[in-house]
């Protein structure tokens, strides 16, 4: 008897779209374990910061990127990242850390680091995983069992991002956050080394008029779908 092999959830798209909130959800309700992998920029990011390493420089972000050592965890009810043992998951959501990622993230050593931190998580995840990110269906993961690509409207996006601030002291506008969002995009599309993108196999799912739940809802559907199309081949293939 073979053992089932495990499943594996691409979960891309830019920021606001609500990749964090989607795949958690899935990935608790279908018992598959789960891995952020913005995170894992953030936590490289926080730790150039840290080291006074000057990142808008690539040449030393390239120096330094085997330095920090990134642990994920991949339990969808407590993501937890650790930076040379230390939690980062709380300063690594910081200002300074969003604004200087998009540039940290460029570095192609950066990402070879991360990808094969990405692949060997996804690779030991038992029943399966959601991976949420920008590249997961066109590089990390080019062989997932679904990819998805979340977008939604500028206004949304940004809707959500500052619904996220509500009541802090020094909460930036609608418009101030439509455009960090937009230069974030252009970086992270534009960015010659596994740019944002959608996979030519991506469901792309426009979830600026709909609910969460709506979304989570969508998804667990193909995912069955896929389980069911998978079983049938078993079948005949048997
Ligand atoms: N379909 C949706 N409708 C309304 N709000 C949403 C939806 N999806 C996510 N959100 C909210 O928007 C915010 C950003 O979502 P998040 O999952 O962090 O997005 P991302 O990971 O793509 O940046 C969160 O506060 C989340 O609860
Ligand atoms: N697979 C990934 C995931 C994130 N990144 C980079 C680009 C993003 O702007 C940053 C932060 O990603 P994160 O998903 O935490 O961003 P948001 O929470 O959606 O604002 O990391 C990436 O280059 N590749």
């Amino acid at each position: 008897m073979s053992a089932t092999p495990a499943l594996i959830v691409a979960i891309d798209g830019p920021s606001g779209t609500g990749k964090s909130s989607t795949s958690r959800a899935v990935a608790a309700r279908l018992g598959l374990r789960y891995l952020d992998t913005g995170a894992q920029y953030r936590a490289a990011t926080w730790w150039m910061l840290r080291n006074g390493i000057d990142t808008a420089d690539p040449a030393a972000v390239a120096a330094a990127a085997g330095k920090p050592e990134i642990v994920s965890g991949t339990d969808p009810a407590h993501p937890a990242i650790t930076v040379d043992g230390a939690d980062v998951s709380g300063p690594i959501r910081g200002p300074e850390v969003t604004g200087a990622v998009s540039a940290v993230s460029a570095v192609p050593e950066i990402r070879a680091r991360i990808t094969e931190l990405q692949r060997s998580v996804a690779r030991s995840a038992v029943p399966g995983i959601v991976v949420e990110g920008r590249d997961i269906g066109t590089t990390v993961l080019p062989d997932a069992d679904l990819k998805i690509f979340l977008t939604a409207s500028p206004e949304a996006r940004a809707a959500r991002r500052n619904g996220e601030l509500a009541g802090t002291t020094g909460a930036p506008t609608l418009e101030a956050t439509r455009e960090a969002l937009a230069r974030r995009d252009a970086a992270d599309s534009g960015r010659a080394a596994s740019p944002l993108a959608k996979a030519a196999d991506a469901v792309e799912i426009d979830t600026s008029e709909l609910t969460l739940e709506q979304v989570i809802a969508h998804i667990i559907t193909l995912v069955e779908q896929r389980r069911d199309d998978a079983r049938r081949r078993g079948a005949v293939a048997g």
